[in-house]
């Protein structure tokens, strides 16, 4: 299986790609639809083309060695990297990664979940023990080995459209990934996926089946360049796009540049050569998915340092706002202010608590502690909506007491009555009141913040079959055992004649009840 791909960083074999050539990259005739015809060019479109500004941001913060996510390969090629591209063997790796990810996450404020360093979380699994896959494993070596050396864009697209959700998958094979034909080249491939989170702006997209086992026609799982033929996306409503045309980046300062696009993701057909494909048989698609090789653990240590950035963003606008409509000083007010710090700093905990709770994973790798990482994930949605609902309950009209464009600033009969009746408190200005709030606003409560509720509750499957994991392990792993042996140890100390531990006093005569009662 030869592969024939060309690296993207042209300019030098042994650094990251630059934004620039990132962005030259996405210039690929790839098959975008929205509003109603195929997008000649992303990264000039309005509906994408701040948003992947913001990601090709990152990569030029990473060309110099010495910058804070940049860590020396492992691959050989005597190049630098972003620290969470490369296997963890040690606790120091998990401390240079999660460094690392602050780094790029600070950068977007947390607002962009499928940022590079998001795939990397399974990318680099390929690496740990890359005979897992067989008859795949060059294939497996070789895209750990590019994604790490090029810092490439992988997306991912894993959960089947909602369709026929208590059916068998075979009802759905009309609308689900599945092989249609096996050639010499490769793999024919037609269905759809869920949603692609930000594929328009990826160089490839990680397809998998999961879930259940399914029969080998599901069961697969490839790298799929986005321009290649038969790959199609249909855009989501865009609300960079709505940004742009109806309003500004002063009213829309997140959706303006922020925007992931969730694009459902279609193959028409497309040939997958066989050097792309990384399992094709239900056995090591479960497993992978599934078993001891799961790289779910790595997703929850990002998406946590991610969010830790979203939710240090958002109660630093909390704050403001206060300041803006005079509330901050009431006791209940600063309470529920309180609690979204406790929220943030819960999240920094759980982190922090997966690096020191580290694992042995697959291949001698340092695995993030899974307890800690499904804790989170399945607890966090719920802080999330609390957060808004504080939000809503402590800014209260403060949200919506705005002036509909920054247009309006600039007509002198207007912003004389906006100085007037917009003025914050403490001294703070009309301008002052409408930059915090619609910035909070664009966070909370516009279209795009309430995606972001959507997407902090199920991007990592919703939090009931999470519990329900949570409980698994724990029932496999003795934890279960644990906390009822504790609970019986307890329970022995006493009976019905009383305390069994002679240290304790029994009631005796001091007892009012009768004596044939006690
Ligand atoms: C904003 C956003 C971005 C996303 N981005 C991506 C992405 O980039 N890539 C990707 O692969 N996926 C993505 N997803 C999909 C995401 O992983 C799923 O939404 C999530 O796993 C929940 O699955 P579902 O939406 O299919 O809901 P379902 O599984 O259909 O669940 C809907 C309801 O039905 C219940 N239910 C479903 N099946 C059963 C059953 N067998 N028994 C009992 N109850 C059942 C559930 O408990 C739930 O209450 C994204 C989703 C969102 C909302």
């Amino acid at each position: 299986m030869a592969h024939t791909d060309t690296p993207i960083a042209s300019g030098a074999s042994n650094r990251p790609q630059t934004g620039a050539e990132y962005l030259a990259s996405l210039q690929d005739n790839r098959e975008i639809y929205i509003y109603g015809e195929r997008i000649a060019d992303i990264t000039k479109h309005p509906a994408y083309r701040n948003s992947a500004a913001s990601i090709s941001r990152l990569f030029d913060s990473i060309q110099d060695p010495d910058d804070p996510a940049a860590s020396p390969t492992d691959t050989g090629n005597g190049g630098h990297t972003h620290a969470f591209f490369k296997v963890p063997r040690t606790r120091d790796d998990l401390v240079a990664s999660k460094v690392a990810i602050q780094h790029w996450q600070r950068q977007s404020y947390g607002w962009m979940g499928r940022t590079p360093d998001y795939k990397a979380s399974l990318i680099t699994m390929l690496g740990a023990d890359p005979d897992f896959f067989g008859e795949y494993a060059p294939n497996a070596r070789y895209w750990y080995r590019r994604v790490q050396e090029e810092l490439l864009h992988v997306g991912h697209a894993i959960v089947h459209p909602p369709v026929d959700r208590a059916r068998g998958m075979e009802d759905a094979k009309d609308v689900f990934v599945h092989v249609d034909e096996e050639t010499d080249s490769g793999l024919i491939v037609s269905g759809a996926k869920v949603v692609a989170t930000g594929a328009a702006l990826t160089q490839y997209t990680y397809v998998s089946h999961i879930g259940p086992k399914a029969s080998k026609e599901f069961a697969l799982i490839f790298m799929a360049p986005l321009h290649a033929p038969g790959v199609k996306l249909y855009s989501r409503h865009s609300y960079e796009f709505a940004a742009a045309a109806g309003s500004s980046p002063f009213d829309y300062p997140l959706s303006s540049r922020f925007d992931e696009n969730d694009a459902i993701l279609v193959f028409d057909r497309a040939l997958i050569p066989w050097e792309n494909v990384l399992a094709y048989d239900p056995e090591t698609v479960f497993e992978f998915n599934a078993g001891d090789y799961s790289w779910g653990p790595r997703a929850a240590f990002q998406a946590s340092t991610r969010l830790e950035a979203k939710l240090d963003f958002i109660i630093g606008l909390v704050s403001k706002a206060l300041d803006v409509t005079g509330a901050g000083g009431f006791r209940g007010v600063q309470a529920q202010l309180g609690e979204l710090l406790a929220f943030k700093d819960l999240v920094s905990g759980m982190r922090d608590g997966m690096i020191e709770g580290a694992t042995e994973g697959f291949g001698g790798s340092l695995l993030p502690n899974t307890r800690y990482a499904l804790s989170y994930a399945a607890a966090a949605p719920g802080y999330y909506s609390r957060m808004r609902q504080i939000i809503e309950t402590i800014i209260a009209s403060g949200l919506i007491y705005l002036n509909s464009h920054s247009s309006d600033f600039q007509v002198p009969e207007i912003r004389k009555d906006l100085d007037r009746f917009l003025r914050g408190s403490n001294g703070l200005t009309a301008l002052d009141r409408s930059k915090v709030m619609k910035a909070l606003w664009d966070a909370t409560g516009s279209e795009f913040g309430a995606r972001h509720e959507l997407y902090e509750l199920n991007y990592w499957g919703q939090p009931e079959k999470t519990y329900l994991d949570i409980l698994g392990l724990h029932q496999a792993d003795g934890g279960l055992a644990a906390s009822r042996a504790y609970a019986e140890e307890f329970m022995a100390s006493y009976d019905l004649d009383g305390f069994t531990d002679p240290a304790l006093h029994n009631p005796g005569a001091f007892s009012a009840i009768p004596r044939a009662n006690r």
